[in-house]
């Protein structure tokens, strides 16, 4: 299968250097020019689990796409969220009929994005608590664990997605077919919708939010209002659950460790952040069922005016 990887920042990296470990054909596709001109240079290098590596792989920005590239079977949506659909513009002439693409993005409502450069029955979604972050340009650092979750938006792409289930496995990607992505996707907004904006404003990493004495009730307030939203689209989060799947990031020994992306793009490199594709995706949301979203609401109104204080770009 001839994997392409559409963003290839921190995460892109992650799973696109996975996949080529184990043997597959993988072409990164990314529009830092620095980040491009390193890994044509020296390959992609890594601190995986501690050890320095270098993988050498293919790497092209958007414009460098263009007919005389061959099409890909699958393509890996690891933008952020704001360049999802500028990306799949300019990286149209790779797209088939034939091929599928996966998100893999955090936040609400990038299926409906796809959905404008393929059919919906090639469209896979999906959720990663894997974490990666980038150390300059053609340098990431990657440690700990996590895992995939994957499933075909419509029911015609199953056994396509099945095989891509087995290919990332196979990399020790650690991915399973889930039965009902959707929930997983809410499952996982909340918490970006937690950690994400609570580290980025307390300055701090997920073991730093999790030892204070008030992250219960924030942590527990903000799933609440994730779940009172997500019912009226007919996802009925199990807030217990999702609650102990938060608190068990904090563990230093797991991802305690890592500061979410979202505090690596704005107070590490003062760039713009995805809170309108979560919290804010919420407020917005409850604000069109009537449902009260103090939490989301005053967390995304600080996360912006953090991006302003920075002059974030
Ligand atoms: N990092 C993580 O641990 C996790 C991230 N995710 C999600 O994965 C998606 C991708 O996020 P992530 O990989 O973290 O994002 P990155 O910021 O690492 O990469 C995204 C893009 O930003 C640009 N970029 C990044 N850093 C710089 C820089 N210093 N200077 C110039 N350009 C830069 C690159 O392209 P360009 O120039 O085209 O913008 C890159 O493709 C998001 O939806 C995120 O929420 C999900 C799970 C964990
Ligand atoms: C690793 C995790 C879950 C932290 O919130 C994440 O998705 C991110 O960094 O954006």
């Amino acid at each position: 299968m001839k994997i392409a990887i559409a963003g290839a920042g921190a995460m892109g990296s992650r799973i696109g250097l996975m996949l080529h470990r184990a043997g597959n054909e993988v072409i990164l596709i990314d529009r830092w020019a620095a980040h491009i001109q390193m890994i044509r240079d020296h390959g992609l290098r890594a601190n995986y689990n501690g050890e320095d590596i270098v993988e050498h792989m293919q790497i092209y920005s958007p414009e460098e796409i263009d007919a005389k590239h061959e099409s890909v079977d699958l393509i890996v949506a690891l933008t952020k969220s704001m360049g999802l659909r500028e990306m799949f513009e300019e990286i149209k002439p790779i797209i088939t009929e034939n091929t599928y693409v996966l998100s893999l993005m955090n936040g609400l409502g990038h299926a409906e994005d796809l959905a404008e450069f393929v059919d919906r029955d090639h469209i896979i979604l999906g959720v990663t608590m894997w974490t990666a972050a980038m150390e300059g340009p053609g340098k990431v650092k990657l440690f700990g664990t996590g895992n995939i979750e994957l499933q075909n938006l419509a029911p015609a792409g199953a056994t396509f997605t099945k095989d891509v289930v087995q290919i990332f496995d196979d990399a020790g990607l650690n991915a399973t077919y889930s039965q009902n992505v959707k929930y997983s996707i809410w499952r996982k907004a909340c918490v970006n919708g937690t950690l994400n904006g609570l580290c980025t404003i307390l300055d701090t990493n997920i073991t730093g939010v999790g030892t204070t004495s008030t992250a219960a009730e924030m942590v527990q307030t903000i799933i609440n209002e994730f779940a009172l939203v997500a019912a009226k689209e007919g996802i009925e989060l199990d807030q217990t659950e999702v609650y102990e799947h938060i608190t068990a990031t904090y563990d230093p020994a797991g991802i305690g460790l890592h500061y979410p992306s979202m505090y690596q793009d704005l107070i590490k490199n003062q760039r713009l952040t995805e809170i309108d594709y979560i919290n804010g995706a919420v407020a917005a949301k409850g604000k069109k069922y009537g449902i009260s979203t103090p939490y989301c609401t005053f967390l995304t109104q600080l996360v912006h005016a953090k991006e302003e204080i920075l002059g974030a770009k």
